[in-house]
C-alpha cells in the first residue's frame, strides 16, 4: 500500500501507465518516503512526451514545456509531470539549453543532481535504484551522481542543493563531492538571486541548521551570498547555536541583526524578498529593539500580530537567549490588553477636534491619539470616554 500523498496521485500515474507509457514517482518525494519523513510535492517522470499528456488530461499547465515539463492538475492538487530526457549543455546554468527525450528512466536519473534524489518508484512500490542511492540513505551521505564537477557545472545551484540537503536531513557530503563542490564554487557567481533564497529558505528552516550552516563556513559559500560577498566576517556571527528558523522574514531579521548599520532593506532587496516578507521582518525588528530597550512590555505585544508571535520568539531564542521568552507570557500580556487596535479607544479624533475648536487641524491630533494610545494599552489611562477627555484638558497639545 502506498503512502497516503502517492494514494492521491495514483489516477494520475495510472491514467498514464494505461494508454502505454512508463511512469513512475522520481525524486524528493521517493527520497522522503524511505526515510519516512513527511512528503513534499509529487514529482512524476514518464515517457509521455507533453503533447501527449495535455491530449492525455484535460488540466495541463505548460510550465516548462521547453524543458518537458508540465503541471497536471488532479483533485486540487499540481503534479509535476517531467518526460524522460537527457539533458544538453547549460549556458544560462539553469535550463539546458536543448533537452532530448529519451525512452527509459534510467538515462533521466542519470541527469539528476545526487543519488538520494535520483529514486524512482512505480506503482507497486518498487524502487529504482541504480546510482546506490539507498545505500546513501542509509549511510546519510549526499554524493552526486556521476561526475560531481560536471553536475555542479550544469548547474550551481546544485551546491547550494548540497547544503540545503544537509540541513535539512543532517547528512554528511562525501568527500569527492565536497571536492567538486570546491572546484566549481565560483561559478555560482551567475546565479539568480531568487533561486538562491529559495535553497536558502529550505536551509535555515531545516531542522540540521547548524549543520548546513557548518559548510557555509567551511567551504567559503558565503562568499557567493548577497551581501555576504562584500562583507565576509558577519557569516561568523551568525550564534552557532541558531536553531530553524522557518520562513525567511525571520532569517532577514537574523541577518540585519549580524550587523545593524546594514539596514534591513539592504538585505531585503539584494536577496530578493517580496513586501510581504519585509512588512513582517520590519515589524519583529522595531518589536526585539523595544524588547531591547524596555524588555517585553504590553505596548510591544499590542504592536506584534499575533501571527509573529512564534517567528519572535525563534528570534529572541537566537539573539537574546537569556531572556527565554515563552509563548505563554505573550498571550498571557495579550489578554491583559485593554485594547486591541486603535479603532478601540473611546475618544476620537473627532473628539479631539471638538475639544480644541481654536486651533488649526494638524498633526498634533495624531500624536496625541499615539500618546493616548501608549498610555491606554500600558494602563497609565483607563479606555473611558470622560476621564480621556479630563486627561487632554490637563495635559493640552502644545499648540498655539
Ligand atoms: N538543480 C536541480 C534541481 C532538481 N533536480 C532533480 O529534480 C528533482 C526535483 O527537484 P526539487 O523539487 O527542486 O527538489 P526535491 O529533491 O524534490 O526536494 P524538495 O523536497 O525540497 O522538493 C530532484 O530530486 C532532483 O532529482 C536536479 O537534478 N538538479
Ligand atoms: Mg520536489
Amino acid at each position: 500500500m502506498l503512502a497516503e500523498p502517492f494514494q492521491k496521485a495514483k489516477p494520475v500515474v495510472e491514467k498514464i501507465k494505461a494508454h502505454g507509457y512508463n511512469v513512475y514517482f522520481v525524486g524528493g518525494c521517493v527520497r522522503d518516503f524511505l526515510l519516512h519523513r513527511p512528503i513534499g510535492d509529487i514529482d512524476i517522470a514518464t515517457s509521455a512526451k507533453p503533447i501527449e499528456l495535455q491530449n492525455l488530461f484535460s488540466s495541463v499547465i505548460p510550465v516548462g514545456i521547453e524543458h518537458g515539463t508540465v503541471i497536471i492538475r488532479h483533485q486540487n492538487e499540481s503534479y509535476e509531470v517531467t518526460t524522460f530526457r537527457v539533458d544538453g549543455t547549460y549556458t544560462d546554468q539553469r535550463h539546458p539549453d536543448d533537452v532530448t527525450y529519451v525512452d527509459s528512466i534510467d538515462k533521466d536519473l542519470e541527469r539528476r543532481d545526487f543519488t538520494i534524489n535520483a529514486l524512482a518508484m512505480d506503482l507497486k512500490g518498487n524502487i529504482i535504484d541504480l546510482f546506490a542511492g539507498r545505500s546513501d540513505l542509509d549511510n546519510h551521505v549526499i554524493r552526486t551522481v556521476g561526475n560531481g564537477e560536471e553536475r555542479f557545472r550544469e548547474d550551481p545551484l546544485r551546491i547550494i542543493r548540497a547544503l540545503r540537503f544537509s540541513s535539512q536531513l543532517g547528512f554528511t557530503i562525501h568527500p569527492d563531492t565536497i571536492e567538486h563542490i570546491r572546484k566549481v564554487r565560483h561559478e555560482m557567481k551567475g546565479l539568480a538571486v531568487e533561486r538562491i533564497t529559495r535553497e536558502f529558505t529550505k536551509l535555515f528552516a531545516g531542522d540540521y541548521v547548524q549543520h548546513g550552516l557548518t559548510y557555509v563556513n567551511d567551504l567559503e559559500i558565503y562568499k557567493y551570498l548577497p551581501v555576504f560577498e562584500q562583507h565576509h566576517s558577519l557569516i561568523y556571527r551568525i550564534p552557532k547555536n541558531i536553531k530553524p528558523l522557518p520562513f525567511f522574514h525571520e532569517v532577514l531579521v537574523l541577518f540585519h541583526f549580524l550587523d545593524r548599520t546594514i539596514p534591513l532593506l539592504t538585505w531585503v532587496k539584494s536577496w530578493k524578498c517580496s513586501n510581504k516578507q519585509k512588512n513582517a521582518a520590519m515589524n519583529l525588528t522595531k518589536q526585539l529593539e523595544e524588547l531591547q530597550a524596555n524588555d517585553l512590555t504590553p505596548w510591544l505585544v499590542y504592536q506584534l500580530p499575533r501571527a509573529l508571535y512564534n517567528s519572535f520568539i525563534r528570534l529572541t531564542n537566537c539573539l537574546y537567549s537569556k531572556k527565554n521568552i515563552t509563548i505563554e507570557q505573550l498571550l498571557q500580556i495579550e489578554q491583559t490588553l485593554p485594547i486591541t487596535s486603535r479603532s478601540d479607544i473611546k475618544l476620537s479624533g473627532q473628539d479631539i477636534i471638538d475639544l480644541f475648536p481654536a486651533f488649526k487641524q494638524g498633526p498634533w491630533i495624531q500624536q496625541l491619539l499615539n500618546k493616548l494610545e501608549r498610555k491606554v494599552v500600558a494602563g497609565q489611562l483607563p479606555n473611558d470616554y470622560y476621564k480621556l477627555k479630563e486627561w487632554i484638558k490637563w495635559n493640552p497639545p502644545a499648540i498655539n
